[in-house]
């Protein structure tokens, strides 16, 4: 297990990135971060690996001891691999010699073995042969994952794995990705933006702002039991509206268009989604947003259903 306590980081003397962060991670658990940019999960991401100084707390995988810099001559934890944002491999080798760079050549018939099944899960077969500076940025990200998963870890730590790969291969390799991890029993910290990374993977999520941990819960549970803005807004939009003096929150999906209702709305435009519209209006000089099957044309009125407000 994972044990962070009351861990606190800054750069040189600026203010604190981090401020008494404390949460554990179990063998073969999936945990999210989340937070907006600049709320300091790259830099958790770094302190969990040892390549930063901790200024309070502890770090603990199991019954070690993690250590920054200070305390090694080669920073980083051996059974712990990291993947940044900026990826460092070789560009002049072949995708191949990238993922098995760490393994022995020793044993070459399992280096092979090892090297295609990570192809694979990457689904990059076809350019094992391929030098990595031909492959575009998302292709050269999954070979950085790869390479890290190479020589099993019990840890890994992704800072914002899919950032430059299309939606198209995304979830698939999200799919492929995390089901492995599962099945290795590989413990992950995933750093991102995108609340599909957490909604269907993470089996628990941590939310930083202003340096501190806002929430620590199952995904499920934080998109369910919407009581931060902040949170919310880190799946989908979220309306803070004044309905008939209570100030609530509501995803677009949870408004309804109804026949009869005193609520009622002036639409300014409509977005198309693929398989709903995403509309907004004007409710009592505040801007909503709702999900609707059909377009609705630009000034008409329209009545609307809040969930749990008399009507
Ligand atoms: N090497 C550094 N020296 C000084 N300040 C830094 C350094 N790296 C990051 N910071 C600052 O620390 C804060 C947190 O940065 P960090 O990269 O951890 O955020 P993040 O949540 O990962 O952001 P993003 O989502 O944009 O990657 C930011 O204010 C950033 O400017």
């Amino acid at each position: 297990m994972l044990r962070v306590n009351n861990i606190s980081f800054q750069y040189s003397d600026q203010k604190k990135v981090l401020n008494n962060l404390s949460f554990t991670v179990d063998i073969g658990q999936h945990l999210c971060v989340m937070g907006e940019s600049g709320s300091g999960k790259s830099t958790l991401l770094k302190t969990i690996y040892g390549l930063l100084d901790l200024n309070e707390g502890t770090l603990f995988w199991k019954e070690h001891q993690i250590l920054g810099p200070a305390h090694h001559l080669v920073p980083g934890m051996d059974f712990f691999k990291y993947v940044p944002q900026d990826f460092d491999l070789m560009p002049y080798t072949s995708v191949s010699e990238n993922i098995g760079k760490h393994l022995s050549r020793f044993y070459p018939q399992e280096k092979e073995i090892r090297t295609q099944e990570l192809l694979e899960v990457i689904e990059l077969s076809e350019f094992a042969q391929e030098k990595v500076k031909n492959l575009s940025g998302g292709q050269q990200q999954r070979v950085a994952i790869a390479r890290a998963l190479a020589k099993e870890p019990e840890l890994i730590l992704l800072d914002e794995p899919f950032s430059q790969i299309d939606n198209f291969k995304k979830n698939s390799l999200r799919r492929k990705l995390f089901a492995y991890l599962k099945e290795k029993d590989i413990a992950c910290i995933v750093a991102t933006h995108d609340g599909n990374d957490a909604l269907s993977f993470a089996d628990q999520m941590i939310v930083i702002k202003d340096q501190h941990i806002i929430a620590n819960d199952s995904p499920k549970n934080l998109y369910e039991n919407l009581s931060e803005h902040y949170v919310g807004a880190l799946f989908d939009d979220v309306n803070a509206i004044t309905i008939d003096g209570a100030s609530v929150l509501l995803y677009p999906h949870q408004i309804k268009v109804v026949d009869k209702s005193v609520h009622q709305a002036t639409i300014y435009t409509s977005y198309f989604k693929g398989f709903y519209w995403l509309i907004e209006a004007e409710y009592r000089s505040q801007k909503v947003f709702f999900q609707h099957s059909v377009k609705i044309a630009s000034g008409d009125r329209v009545n609307l259903d809040f969930p749990s407000v008399p009507k």
